[in-house]
C-alpha cells in the first residue's frame, strides 16, 4: 500500500529515493534528530481534521487564542517549504513525506504539550484519508471495509487526546470555497471536481479509529462553531 503506517518503513522509502530527490535526504535529517515513540506531556493535544475550506484555520486558531495554546501544523512548517517537490513526485513518496511530517510533528507536540494546550490543524486521520480516498475509485462503498487495518493509528506516533472532524455542507463548502480563493492543491483541485473524491475523504475520516475522530457539525457561524468546540474541549479534556 502507499502509505507508510510506521517511522522504519517510511524512513526506508525516502531512503530508496533519496539520491534522486535531495529533499528526501533532508526530511531525513530531521526525522533522525526526532527521538523515537515521543510522550506527551500533561496538557492536552486537541486535533482538528476536515476537508478543506470546512473552518479548520479559522477555528485552530480561535481555540488557540481561547485557551493560550499552541497551535501546530502537519506538515509542520521546517519541511512544508518542500511540499511541492513532493507533491509533484509519485504516489508512494508523495505518502511517505507528509507520513514524515506526522512523526516530525510528534516531537514538536511532545514539547509543547509540557507547556500549554497543542492545538493542531491536520495530523494522522489527514495523510490516511486522503491516501485511502486516492487509491480507491467511485463510491464510498468500494473503501476498504470499516474495520481494515488501514484505519489504525500508527503504533509508534504520538496520540492526540481528542480529534474533532469538521464537516459542512457541500453547498455551503462550495460558497467557503469561493470566498476564499487561494491557491489549492492539485489534490484540492481534484476535490472540488469530483464530489465523490471527497466523500470518500470524509468517509475515510469517519471510519478512523484508536483514536476515531469526534464529527462537530461546522456549517454554523464562526461563533457559534467556537462555542460548540471549546464544550467538547472542556467535556473531554481535564485540565
Ligand atoms: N463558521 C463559519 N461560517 C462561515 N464562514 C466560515 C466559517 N469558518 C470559516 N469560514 C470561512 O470559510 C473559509 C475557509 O475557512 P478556513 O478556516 O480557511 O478553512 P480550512 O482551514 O479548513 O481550509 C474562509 O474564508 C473562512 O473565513
Ligand atoms: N497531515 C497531512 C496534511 C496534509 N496532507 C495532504 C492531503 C491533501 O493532499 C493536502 C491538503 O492540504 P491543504 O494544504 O489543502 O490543507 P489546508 O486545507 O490548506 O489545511 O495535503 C496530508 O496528506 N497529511
Amino acid at each position: 500500500r502507499a502509505l507508510p503506517t510506521s517511522a522504519g518503513a517510511l524512513r526506508q522509502r525516502l531512503r530508496q529515493c533519496a539520491e534522486r530527490i535531495p529533499e528526501a535526504e533532508a526530511v531525513l535529517d530531521l526525522l533522525e534528530k526526532c527521538p523515537e515513540h515521543q510522550k506527551k506531556g500533561s496538557f492536552p493535544v486537541i486535533v482538528f481534521e476536515g476537508l478543506d475550506a470546512t473552518g479548520k484555520t479559522t477555528v485552530t486558531q480561535a481555540v488557540k487564542d481561547n485557551l493560550n495554546g499552541i497551535l501546530l501544523r502537519s506538515p509542520p512548517a521546517c519541511i512544508s517549504q518542500w511540499r511541492t517537490v513532493f507533491d509533484d513526485e509519485r504516489t508512494p513518496i508523495k505518502r511517505a513525506f507528509y507520513a514524515a511530517g506526522n512523526y516530525i510533528l510528534a516531537s514538536e507536540i511532545a514539547k509543547a504539550s509540557t507547556q500549554a494546550p497543542v492545538i493542531i490543524d491536520r495530523y494522522w486521520h489527514s495523510t490516511a484519508a486522503y491516501a485511502i480516498a486516492t487509491e480507491t475509485s467511485g463510491e464510498v462503498q468500494d473503501l476498504p471495509p470499516a474495520q481494515d487495518e488501514v484505519y489504525q493509528w500508527p503504533e509508534d506516533l504520538l496520540k492526540p487526546d481528542l480529534v474533532l472532524l469538521l464537516t459542512v455542507d457541500p453547498e455551503e463548502r462550495v460558497r467557503r470555497l469561493q470566498h476564499r480563493g487561494l491557491e489549492k492543491t492539485k489534490e484540492e483541485a481534484e476535490l472540488e471536481a469530483n464530489s465523490l473524491f471527497r466523500q470518500r475523504v470524509e468517509e475515510s475520516y469517519r471510519r478512523m479509529v484508536n483514536p476515531a475522530c469526534q464529527e462537530v457539525d461546522a456549517s454554523p457561524s464562526k461563533e457559534e462553531v467556537l462555542k460548540t468546540v471549546l464544550q467538547l474541549i472542556k467535556k473531554h479534556c481535564a485540565f
